[in-house]
């Protein structure tokens, strides 16, 4: 399979410390990379870095071949809310919208009209166990439930990657394995990649491959056999 994603020789500086000390990591289509380390190790900036948020000081990020981190910062954003998507750890959705209108939002942000937008959101709905909880604010879902959509509206665009940074870190185990299995599953299924920042090793576990980070560097990489 083609790879999707690259970082070569990525460094990140900032002052004395050396956040990414020369990075090599590659995403392939469908492909699902956890990345877990220490905390400080710089496993946050690795992934703002191949997301285009961070710009590093040295290396390369290739989007399906093409380089992205010399692109001017509009040509990056507008690239970010096409081919991207992104599942942060809580608060993320706006209160005062429903359900379908968060999920709607990437759409119209890129000039889709609403009715249009929130009829496309709402086909993601029952992928993701949320049928009938469209019409429902933020605050009248619960945890689980408010990541599910969260995803949702990651996947709207129909991205090339989804970054999703401890996705699962403000849930319950069992809500957290419910969420990673639909996250990597349905994100698999549009046919993008994932690439994950987790501290959790059984959520970590549900990715094709595991990169450890420490110190900058990446320490070992484990690649799971899929069934
Ligand atoms: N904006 C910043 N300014 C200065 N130093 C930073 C900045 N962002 C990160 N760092 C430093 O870079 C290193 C890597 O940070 P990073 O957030 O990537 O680690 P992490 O592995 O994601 O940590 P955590 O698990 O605690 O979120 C740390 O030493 C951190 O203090």
């Amino acid at each position: 399979m083609s790879t999707v994603l690259a970082g070569h020789g990525l460094v990140k500086k900032y002052g004395s410390t050396t956040a990414l000390a020369g990075v090599d990591v590659e995403v392939r289509e469908r492909d699902s990379l956890a990345i877990m380390g220490p905390s400080g190790s710089g496993k946050s900036t690795l992934l703002h870095t191949l997301a285009g948020i961070i710009r590093p000081d040295g290396g390369r990020v290739l989007l399906r071949g093409a380089r992205i981190d010399d692109l001017g910062e509009n040509k990056l954003s507008a690239l970010r809310r096409k081919r991207f998507g992104f599942v942060f750890q809580f608060g993320q959705l706006l209160p005062e919208l429903p359900a379908e209108e968060n999920v709607a939002l990437p759409l119209m942000l890129e000039g889709t009209p609403r009715r249009q937008a929130v009829e496309r959101a709402r086909r993601w709905f029952a992928p993701l166990g949320l049928d009938g909880l469209e019409g429902r604010r933020p605050g009248q879902l619960s945890g689980g439930q408010a990541q599910r959509v969260a995803i949702a509206r990651a996947l709207v665009i129909e991205p090339d990657v989804v970054f999703a940074d401890e996705p699962t870190g403000a849930l319950d185990q069992n809500t957290s394995t419910e969420v990673v299995r639909l996250l990597t599953s349905v994100t698999r299924e549009q046919g993008a990649a994932l690439v994950m920042v987790t501290h959790d090793a059984d959520v970590a576990a549900h990715c094709d491959r595991v990169l450890q980070v420490r110190d900058g560097r990446i320490s070992s990489h484990h690649q799971y056999t899929v069934a």
